[in-house]
């Protein structure tokens, strides 16, 4: 039996999951050697406005979609189910009671690293897992928030910054193509491409 202990969780809206999310957890899994990366997308995310967001079933499903090929990723619903807004140190909780012998490291991008010191309970979250975060472009950490004092020297010891091929693609730039009737081909899975048409994501107000 092979002793596998490093657990990659990737949050997100995934409205819609694109290349760059993909090739993020692959790329961190594989210079890892994590045993698998789980996908969590968040039914309501702290930072983002629900006005006009996706319902997380669809968003869920193509996610579900655009993982099927990976053997190495896995989907979780453990935020679609939960009530209220789906904070990562609720999630991180979950999954550090569940599985209490594993190396939990949390991928997420550089804007996302930007805004942590705003999260719920960062000195808590710090505590519960690590966190790879890939180079994403058209961002970067500043000096200042290096200065930062009080959460980052608990951070930093957690912290691991990876660089990968950047990938100049977002949810927005998709979704603003979709709307525009532009081509979104290879930005995203075949199949998430042919799911966001079918359902007619992107153009009008969805039915699930
Ligand atoms: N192109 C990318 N390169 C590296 N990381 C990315 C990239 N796109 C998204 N991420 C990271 O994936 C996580 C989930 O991102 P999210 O679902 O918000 O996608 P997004 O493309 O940033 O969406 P939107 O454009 O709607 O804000 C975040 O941590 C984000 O930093
Ligand atoms: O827990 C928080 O306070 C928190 C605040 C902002 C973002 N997050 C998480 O960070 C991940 C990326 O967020 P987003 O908004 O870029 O999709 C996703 O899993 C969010 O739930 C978490």
């Amino acid at each position: 039996m092979v002793f596998l202990s490093a657990l990659g969780i990737m949050g997100g809206t995934f409205d819609p999951v694109h290349i760059g999310h993909l090739l993020a957890a692959e790329w961190v899994r594989s210079e890892f050697n994590m045993d698998k990366v789980v996908f969590i997308p968040a039914a309501s995310p702290p930072h983002k406005d629900e006005g006009d967001m996706t319902p997380i079933e669809h968003r869920y499903r193509m996610v579900e979609l655009a993982i099927q090929d990976n053997p190495y990723f896995e989907i979780s619903p453990v935020e679609k189910e939960r009530k209220g807004k789906s904070y990562t140190v609720d999630t991180i909780a979950y999954f550090r009671e569940r599985y209490p012998d594993k190396d939990l490291y949390f991928i997420m991008g550089t804007d996302s690293l930007l805004s942590f010191p705003t999260w719920k309970k960062p000195e808590l979250l710090v505590t519960l897992c690590s966190f790879v975060v890939v180079s994403r472009p058209g961002y970067v950490i500043p000096a200042s928030f290096w200065e930062k004092e009080g959460l980052l020297p608990l951070l930093q010891p957690k912290l691991y910054i990876l660089e990968m091929p950047g990938m100049d693609i977002s949810s927005s730039e998709i979704r603003e193509r979709i709307k525009q009737g532009k081509s979104v081909k290879y930005l995203l899975p075949r199949e998430v491409e042919e799911y966001i048409y079918k359902h007619s994501l992107y153009r009008r107000s969805y039915d699930v």
